[in-house]
């Protein structure tokens, strides 16, 4: 919701040993995707392992407003039952995206090629974040926009009457562009081609082609280019959702960094496009390992064992940016934890997040008495070594759930406390973090 209620200040303290197993909630990404897939299929969604963050239930409340019926059913289980391709009505009321970038730019694309017109919002964070990258793609279906200066919500999309089909090449690495075009492409006739030149996450692909739509993927010299055949009947599924390697890397980077730390982390999400972060930790020397691999929901998952490392900087390669984007905040925590440099290049998507991340994460790490380095498109952090990051300082977040996750983590092992302006944005991605993170044995308070 866009209303951004009383800041919530907390604190972390250096603590034990992380003891026990970890059961991170479902993937945002795939639960957004799950009920607008639902709402544009015709027929019953049943949907498990749904994220009950604010992001996905303000998507939900969105789904309605266009005319699907959502229900709840028990914790994590819901269905939808959808209106179709090309049948959404038009809302009464501004759709409230509250802080999700995903929502709001993937609900754009589905509602561009539709003969309704809709208006957007969302909290102070998502206001200030960039949505002409969505709407350029849809202007050339034939809808229209308008917005605040330089492309800012709150903003009205005049869906296109009689849509064409489009070809674009993604300009910046971003799954929410690529999203919001092949969901657009989905009522348009004819082909919708979308080239992206770096991967990213493909859950629009995988869950596009199991709802039955027709869609190819080509891995090519100028990057992958997917194909879309419009007009489609998408039907009903079982979406079965993993859980979410973003938020499982708070726990993950916890137990790396607190001294004798052991936990299991079961049914994450090993997404090629989404596992760049366990692949850069394993490099700095973590000891993960990853057992049980198999397939759950049409996605790979594996359950992870952590235990706690003396880990080493290291040059993160920027062509693995895409695949961690939303982890760089806590890499940069457990950075300051290693010894030696940790080299991140290649990350300037992190300054239109739900806040600038590399300034964010930046001012933080000084005031904990870390030494960084940035510029546009990098973040270079120098480690301090296990045991002799000082702390002892509040930091900002920003209204930006990953930044508070991150210094609350850095807080369980730094010298002395670490305290964050306001936790509260925690609840739009992972609303149980406090009580999971304490169960673990971490010394997690509100101040
Ligand atoms: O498509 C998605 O579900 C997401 C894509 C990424 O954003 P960009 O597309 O802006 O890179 C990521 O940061 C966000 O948390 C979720
Ligand atoms: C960037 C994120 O989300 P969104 O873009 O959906 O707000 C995130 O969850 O880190």
């Amino acid at each position: 919701m866009s209303g951004h209620g009383d800041p919530v200040p907390m604190i972390a303290r250096k603590s034990a040993a992380l003891k026990g197993v970890a059961e991170v909630p479902g993937d945002k990404s795939i639960s957004h995707r799950a009920l607008i897939l639902g709402a544009l299929s015709v027929g019953k969604t049943e949907i498990t392992g749904l994220l009950e963050g604010q992001d996905v239930l303000d998507t939900a409340k969105a789904m309605r407003a266009f005319g699907a019926t959502v229900t709840q059913h028990g914790p994590g289980a819901w269905t939808v039952e959808g209106v179709g391709v090309g049948g959404f009505a038009e809302p009464e009321q501004v759709i409230d995206c509250g802080n999700s970038g995903t929502g709001v730019r993937l609900i754009m694309g589905c509602m561009a090629t539709s003969p309704i017109t809709a208006t957007f919002t969302g909290d102070a964070s998502l206001r200030k974040r960039p949505m002409g990258r969505v709407t350029d793609p849809i202007a050339l279906f034939g809808a229209h926009s308008y917005g605040r200066r330089g492309g800012r919500l709150p903003m009205t999309i005049v869906g296109a009457p009689d849509p064409v089909p489009v070809t674009y090449t993604v300009p910046m690495p971003s799954a929410q562009v690529k999203s919001a075009v092949l969901l657009a492409g989905l009522n348009a006739p004819g082909q919708t081609v979308v080239i992206e030149k770096e991967a990213t996450r493909d859950h629009t692909e995988r869950m596009l082609r199991g709802f039955g739509a027709e869609i190819s993927v080509e891995e090519t010299p100028e990057g992958r280019v997917i194909t879309l055949q419009g007009q489609p009947e998408l039907t009903g599924q079982t979406v079965a959702v993993p859980r979410d390697p973003s938020s499982a890397a708070f726990p993950v980077c916890a137990a790396l960094i607190v001294p004798g730390s052991e936990i299991f982390v079961p049914g994450v999400s090993q997404n090629p496009t989404r596992n760049g972060l366990f692949t850069t930790l394993v490099e700095m020397g973590a000891d993960i390992a990853f057992e049980n691999p198999r397939e759950e929901g049409g996605e790979p998952v594996a359950d992870l064992c952590v235990r706690y490392s003396a880990l080493k900087g290291i040059e993160v390669p920027p062509e693995r940016a895409a695949s961690m984007i939303d982890e760089y905040p806590v890499l940069s925590v457990v950075a300051a934890c290693a010894t030696g440099t940790t080299v991140m290049r290649g990350v300037k998507e992190l300054r239109v997040k739900e806040s600038d991340r590399i300034d964010a994460m930046a001012r933080g790490l000084e005031a904990c008495g870390v030494s960084i380095e940035e510029d546009q498109d990098t973040l270079i952090v120098h480690g301090l070594g296990a045991g002799n990051v000082p702390g002892g300082a509040t930091c900002a977040t920003h209204i930006d759930h990953r930044i508070a996750m991150s210094f609350l983590v850095l807080g369980l092992a730094a010298q002395q406390p670490i305290s964050v302006d306001d936790g509260s944005p925690i609840a739009t991605s992972f609303p149980v973090f406090e009580d999971l993170m304490r169960g673990l044995g971490a010394q997690i308070e509100r101040a």
